[in-house]
Parts: structure tokens; C-alpha cells; sequence
């Protein structure tokens, strides 16, 4: 049975169509890369398939069943989203946010348990995020809250997770390491699907890459099948120089300065 299967999704934000027929199937755990645009449609997919937007036409299945028929606590427990940067206007304590993934385990009114503390002390642990468990998640920089963010979602135990550019406030050495974490996680047996920005980092990390363009997927399959000129070109407007990336031998993609000259600083 297919982990996620999306048949012929459209979604319109009122007269916007902004998804325009969408399909995939994917049945093994992975990290599958969407890359695209701005505007290309990225976030909307990632929420049409978490149930927080409904599509206008077609449907998300997990594992066999549809998504409409998900209570909000099923579909919590199938599905972690990692949103982009959001800054709460309320004063929660980062152990307080993160325990917010164990509520779909807990019965109403029912207090956490110490399984939930030690799975919110592991998932804070291994984001390094416990150091913060005491500061309002207010208090933090934005790659610090993204972090606390993602210990939330791997708290929830889901079997999917979804992240909206999860890396695009960290810092280098951040981006390697929760990128080498999500890909750690997929080994273990959940399905990440993870909007990127940065094309090489996408390479680098994922098994494969969808590629957005308009509201439809344009290419999928491995980095080194799908990053090519003309895609990147089709995509994103843009000439490109493709490489080989010594490590991961997968493609290393830089903008061709196109015969343009450099400006000059002087
Ligand atoms: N709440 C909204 N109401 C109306 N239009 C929206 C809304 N959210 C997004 N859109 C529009 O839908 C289109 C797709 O937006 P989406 O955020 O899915 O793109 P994206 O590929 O994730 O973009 P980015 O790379 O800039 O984050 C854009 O044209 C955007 O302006």
C-alpha cells in the first residue's frame, strides 16, 4: 500500500488556481526534495496533503485512507508539519511547545506521562533545542525557534513529516546537521517531504526531488535525473552551470553568468 498517494489535486485561493493537477505516488521512505519558484505552489501542496487546506478537486490518501476522514488527532499522529518561521505572540516555554506534539497521545484533560517527557527530552536533545527548554520560544532567533520547531514535530512520532523550508534561517553548520537528521529519520522509517530553497542542499540530501512550476510538478526522480539545465532553466528562468559535487556525486548547480559581466566594485 502506498505511504502518500495525492490523485489530480487542484487548489484555488478564491479566483487563483495555485495547484493545477497534482499526482504522485510514493511507497518507500525517503526525503523527497520540492523545489520550485516563489509563487510555484509549494506551501499549498504541503498543506493540501496535511488537511489544513482542502483541495477544490482530487485526494490525499495515506496509507489507503483518505485524509477528509481523518480525525484532527489521526491525522496528527500520521502527520508532523514543520511550518515556516512563525513567532507566537504568546509566552510559551520551548519544553512547553515541543510537549504540545505528545496532545494527540493523551487522553483529554489527561496530564503528560513520563513516557511523553523523556520522548519530548529525546527529541529536544537530539535538535539541540533542551538547553532552551526553559526560554519562551518568543526569546529565541529564528534558527534556534525553527529547531524547537522541528523537536515538536518529531515529539508527535509521525509517520510523515512535512517541513516548509525548515533550514532557511539556520546557519551552515544547522542546515547540515538537521538536514543530516531528517535523512536519519527517513532511514528509520518516515516519509520526509521537504521544500528547499537551495538547490544544492536539495541535491545533496534528498532521494528525490520534485520540481514545481505553476501549480504542477514538471520533473521527479533522483537529484542527478532531475536537476538538469533545461528543468532549472523551465523552473526558475535561469542559465545554469551543472557539476558534479565531488562528495555526494550528485549535481552541483551554480548560476552561469551568461556572458554577462560581473559588476564591478571599485
Ligand atoms: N492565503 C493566501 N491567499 C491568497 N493567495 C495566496 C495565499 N497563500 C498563497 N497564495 C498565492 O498562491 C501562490 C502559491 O503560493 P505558495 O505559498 O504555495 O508558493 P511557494 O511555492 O511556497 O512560494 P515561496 O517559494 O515564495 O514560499 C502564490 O501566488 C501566492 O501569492
Amino acid at each position: 500500500m502506498a505511504i502518500l498517494q495525492v490523485d489530480n489535486l487542484h487548489f484555488s485561493y478564491e479566483e487563483k488556481e495555485v495547484l493545477k493537477g497534482i499526482d504522485f505516488t510514493i511507497n518507500k521512505n525517503m526525503v523527497l526534495g520540492i523545489i520550485g519558484a516563489n509563487g510555484s505552489g509549494k506551501t499549498t501542496l504541503l498543506k493540501n496533503i496535511s488537511g489544513y487546506l482542502k483541495p477544490a478537486a482530487g485526494d490525499v490518501f495515506i496509507l489507503g485512507k483518505n485524509i477528509k476522514d481523518f480525525t484532527i488527532k489521526e491525522k496528527a499522529k500520521y502527520i508532523g508539519y514543520v511550518p515556516q518561521d512563525i513567532v507566537y505572540d504568546f509566552e510559551f516555554s520551548c519544553y512547553d511547545m515541543v510537549m504540545m506534539g505528545r496532545i494527540p497521545y493523551l487522553k483529554r484533560f489527561q496530564l503528560e506521562r513520563k513516557e511523553d517527557r523523556d520522548i519530548v527530552r529525546e527529541c529536544m536533545e537530539i535538535t539541540n533545542t533542551w538547553q532552551f527548554k526553559d526560554k519562551s520560544i518568543k526569546e529565541l532567533s529564528g534558527g534556534e525557534r525553527q529547531r524547537v520547531y522541528i523537536a515538536r514535530a518529531l515529539a508527535q512520532k509521525a509517520r510523515i513529516l512535512l517541513m516548509d523550508e525548515p533550514v532557511s534561517h539556520l546557519d551552515i553548520k544547522y542546515q547540515v546537521e538537521i538536514l543530516s537528521l531528517v535523512k536519519d529519520l527517513s532511514l528509520k522509517g518516515i516519509l520526509v517531504i521537504v521544500v528547499l530553497h537551495d538547490i544544492n542542499l536539495a541535491s545533496q540530501f534528498c532521494d528525490e526531488i520534485f520540481i514545481m512550476k505553476e501549480g504542477k510538478i514538471i520533473a521527479s526522480g533522483s537529484p542527478g535525473n532531475v536537476l538538469t539545465l533545461n528543468n532549472i532553466k523551465s523552473a526558475f528562468s535561469i542559465d545554469v552551470e551543472v557539476f558534479e559535487n565531488p562528495i555526494t556525486h550528485t549535481p552541483y548547480v551554480i548560476p552561469s553568468l551568461n556572458g554577462k559581466e560581473q559588476l564591478k566594485v571599485v
